[in-house]
């Protein structure tokens, strides 16, 4: 059955578009696919290739929350960032001016996950990128590296990320530079990771923070549920509402076409108990969402019934 649901997610691979507005990112091809499934016992489901080979784009943002929450506590973060949908596409400025007093929606919006990378730990853009890459190499147990030439392209034309990046500023929610808040969230998004690294940060958040592979704790269960709740009604952007409906599963999707995704307890052939899903394909909706993509895990979710709801 997870065959058969794969080869048909991979039938929609050129239903979408590499992102473009981001110059690197147009040179992938859309033809890929890449899926893998872990659970609480370390059983394996993986398909198509799961080398490093696609970067974070907006799942940087969950691990970036985070790292922030654990580092300065939940209501700290909390006290800058909402948790609250908006209903608009990920990059939109116009609720910072139209709602005072400006404060971010939620961190997994441009706006809130800005603010969120000018409080991540240390005194330097450096200090910080590897603050989180510490952190996301100890639950993935491999090393992680930015993809310079899709970090480059993006920075050289962030205009918009700069603009809401000052409108923060202007409004005090940030705790950095605007340069350096920029820099470090458009590094953070460009770090290089593969399905497996997405499945087994997606397979800690659904053991609320301990990992079951190594009963090692990272975050706390109060981090790990505010996180899945942000992931279930904003993981999405402006989808988030109808993917709850049809699919029900906390997930966070990336413009680069990857798509992290947890799930508490499920049976998914001899996979059970806990699971954390990856998937990649660089084909995405006019939304930002990897149309493959979501299709696999649209067919997951309904033949294996993993809705949460
Ligand atoms: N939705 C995304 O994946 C967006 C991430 C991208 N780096 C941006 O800020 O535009």
């Amino acid at each position: 059955m997870l065959m058969e649901i794969t080869n048909e997610a991979k039938t929609y691979t050129k239903r979408g578009k590499p992102a473009s507005y981001i110059p690197e990112l147009a040179l992938q091809s859309v033809e890929q696919f890449a899926a893998c499934i872990v659970d609480q016992n370390g059983n394996y489901f993986e398909v198509g290739n799961i080398e490093p080979q696609f970067t974070l784009q907006s799942i940087s943002k969950v691990i970036n929350f985070i790292v922030a929450c654990e580092y300065h506590g939940l209501q700290f973060v909390l006290d800058k960032v909402d948790v609250e949908p908006t209903g608009d596409p990920f990059n939109s400025i116009i609720r910072l001016e139209s709602t005072a007093p400006g404060k971010p929606f939620n961190p997994m919006i441009n706006a809130g996950a800005i603010t969120v990378a000018s409080m991540l730990p240390g005194e330097s853009v450096k200090d910080r990128i590897d603050y989180v890459v510490d952190f996301l190499n100890r639950i993935t147990d491999s090393p992680h590296q930015i993809n310079e030439a899709v970090y480059r392209s993006e920075i050289e034309t962030t205009h918009r990320n700069r603009a809401i990046a000052y409108y923060l500023k202007a409004n005090d929610y940030l705790l950095c530079d605007v340069e350096e808040a920029v820099e470090t969230y458009t590094r953070l998004c460009s770090l290089e990771v593969s399905t497996k690294d997405l499945a087994k940060i997606g397979l800690m958040l659904a053991g609320n923070g301990v990992h079951p592979l190594t009963n090692e704790k990272f975050i706390t269960p109060k981090t790990a549920k505010v996180t899945k709740a942000l992931m279930t009604t904003c993981g999405l952007y402006n989808a988030s509402g109808k993917y709850a409906a049809s699919i029900g599963i906390p997930m966070k999707s990336g413009v680069s076409g990857g798509v992290l995704c947890t799930v508490s307890n499920g049976k998914v052939e001899h996979l059970e108990g806990k699971l954390g899903i990856g998937v990649y394909s660089p084909g995405i909706d006019d939304i930002g969402n990897s149309v493959a993509g979501m299709k696999f895990i649209e067919k997951l979710s309904q033949t294996y019934d993993l809705s949460i709801f």
